[in-house]
């Protein structure tokens, strides 16, 4: 606002330097065209490799880190990134009695394959958020169709899909979600079935700590144990190697809560995605997995994985599928 002109000697009072656009996100494409990085005018930032579109950082305003990245993640693109948030899509694991998907390596192509980056959108910037501090959000979207894919994966999965990726960070938490849509047309057009999961590596201060509310009494399969069993009425805590895929009762939009040291450290919403997979490979898991460093590094992770990963999503020509998470802190 315009300060009102002063009578007399009283000196002038200057109140508005100049009008100004408020601060917006910063993005920048880094690492010779290979990383795409976001920070808002707040100092939360994240950084998306194109390889995979794997989410490598997520920082808060402080500059504390949100995932685990080990130390021994291949960034060159020659392996999918141990840490961060690797995306699955169209197998989750390997399922050698899906003829569909059984060529396919363990989770798919689309975390070993590089993502084109279609571009980014920022909220709509109030007079509440420009005086907090600018845009309090940005969007990044990233693409994924057939022709993206290598010979050999194009040979293994010969289906005309098309994938967005948006990866859209805020203030408060960051949210991830993917289209599926099946490209082919008409009565040629050739239907597929898909899984797909977020493969998020969360950072916790000590495993011994953490628990996780919101897979309670809910049906899950132990890939440790072999078997198909329901979880106690009580939250969940890690004390052993973990690999679990939880259909959790209360459905998508209940919060999957993890804590640390009874604290609330990560809230995670889910929409479209019915399971969530818990794994932390404990000492001996970690000591067979090459590229974890370091060795300890179990007790500072655990993956909490919204995904769409029990049975197929199908999708015959020219349909569209949806999902989603959101994790705020
Ligand atoms: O080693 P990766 O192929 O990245 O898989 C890492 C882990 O992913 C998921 O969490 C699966 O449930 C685990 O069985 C698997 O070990």
């Amino acid at each position: 606002m315009a300060s009102k002109a002063s009578s007399k000697k009283t000196p002038p009072t200057l109140t508005v330097s100049s009008p100004g656009l408020p601060p917006q996100p910063q993005v920048n494409i880094t690492h010779g065209n290979s990383r795409i990085s976001a920070v808002l005018p707040t100092g939360e930032s994240v950084e998306i490799m194109l390889y995979g579109a794997t989410i490598l950082s997520w920082k808060d305003t402080a500059g504390n880190e949100k995932l685990w990245l080990s130390e021994g993640a291949k960034l060159d693109g020659s392996k999918a990134v141990r840490g961060g948030v690797p995306l699955v899509f169209p197998v989750f694991g390997t399922d050698a009695s899906h003829t569909e998907t059984s060529k396919l390596p363990q989770h798919g192509f689309a975390r070993t394959t590089r993502w084109e980056f279609l571009g980014k959108s920022t909220s709509e910037s109030s007079a509440v958020s420009s005086m907090d501090g600018g845009d309090n959000s940005v969007k990044l979207d990233f693409g994924l169709s057939h022709s993206n894919l290598s010979a050999e994966a194009r040979a293994a999965w010969p289906y005309d899909f098309g994938l967005i990726y948006s990866v859209t960070l805020s203030r408060d938490g960051l949210a991830t979600s993917i289209v599926v849509r099946n490209e082919s047309e008409g009565e040629s057009g050739k239907g597929f079935e898909f899984q797909t999961l977020m493969h998020t590596y969360l950072r916790v201060n000590d495993i011994a700590d953490v628990s996780v509310e919101g897979l309670e009494s809910s049906p899950y399969i132990d890939k440790v144990a072999v078997k198909t069993t329901t979880s106690p009425a009580e939250k969940l805590s890690i004390t052993s190697k973990t690999d679990r895929v939880y259909t959790p009762a209360g459905g998508p939009s209940k919060p999957v809560v993890v804590s640390e040291a009874g604290k609330k450290k990560f809230s995670i919403v889910r929409d479209n995605l019915n399971e969530v997979v818990v794994w932390n490979p404990w000492k001996d898991g970690a000591e067979e997995i090459g590229d974890f460093t370091p060795k300890t590094g179990f007790k500072n992770m655990i993956c909490v994985e919204a995904g769409a990963v029990k049975g197929w999503q199908k999708l015959e020509a020219g349909e569209t599928w949806e999902g989603g998470q959101i994790i705020n802190c």
